[in-house]
């Protein structure tokens, strides 16, 4: 069977969620900076869409990050590939991921980055898979919660192919 993509998300109703999470982070932050800080690759786009549409001011970062352990099963314990430019220190931050998975990443990312003395620290995904959990993080923002299907689309890959599709989708025909 030819690997297709089944549509899971449509694009008008992403686009609407990241409005929605665009004003109510605006209101959450009244008066404040935001720095908005994306884990490459996947985050880029949604964390793009979302700085558009959120209305007090805004600082961006980014970093890239891969996890390393023994066996099939990644540990989580998260390697800095590329670090952040600018120091955390007294800035409300706000992480920007396209999907939690078993939150492994996200956990030991916030051990690192509390180190570095921000006033706030918070989470935004536009995904979350809550079954897959392994991890206890604090999700502050969520786009939607999806079942466990591995989803494509919007920054996120299956073999470096189709991050640039304008919707969440699902790979299908593949073993
Ligand atoms: O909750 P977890 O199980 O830790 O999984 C979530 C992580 O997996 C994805 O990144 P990926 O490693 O696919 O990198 P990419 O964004 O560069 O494709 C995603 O962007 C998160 O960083
Ligand atoms: N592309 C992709 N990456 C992931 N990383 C963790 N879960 C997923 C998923 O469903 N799709």
């Amino acid at each position: 069977m030819a690997e297709t993509i089944r549509v899971l998300v449509p694009e008008k109703e992403v686009d609407k969620r990241i409005e929605e999470l665009g004003k109510k982070i605006s209101e959450d932050y009244a008066g404040k900076q935001v720095h908005l800080i994306c884990v490459l690759k996947g985050g880029v786009f949604f964390m793009c869409e979302l700085a558009k549409r959120i209305t007090v001011p805004v600082s961006m970062d980014f970093m890239s990050v891969s996890s390393y352990g023994a066996g099939t099963e990644s540990s989580g314990i998260v390697k800095i590939v590329k670090d952040l430019d600018e120091p955390l220190e007294g800035k409300d931050v706000l992480i920007v991921e396209d999907i939690i998975d078993s939150g492994r990443t996200l956990f030991h990312l916030m051990k690192i980055l509390k180190e570095r003395g921000p006033k706030s620290m918070h989470i935004c995904t536009l995904l979350d898979k809550p079954e897959r959990r392994v991890e206890d993080v604090k999700v502050d923002y969520v786009g939607f919660n999806i079942p466990d299907e591995f989803v494509v689309g919007y920054g996120l890959d299956y073999a470096q192919k189709y991050r640039n599709l304008p919707f969440i989708g699902v790979v299908e025909g593949v073993e």
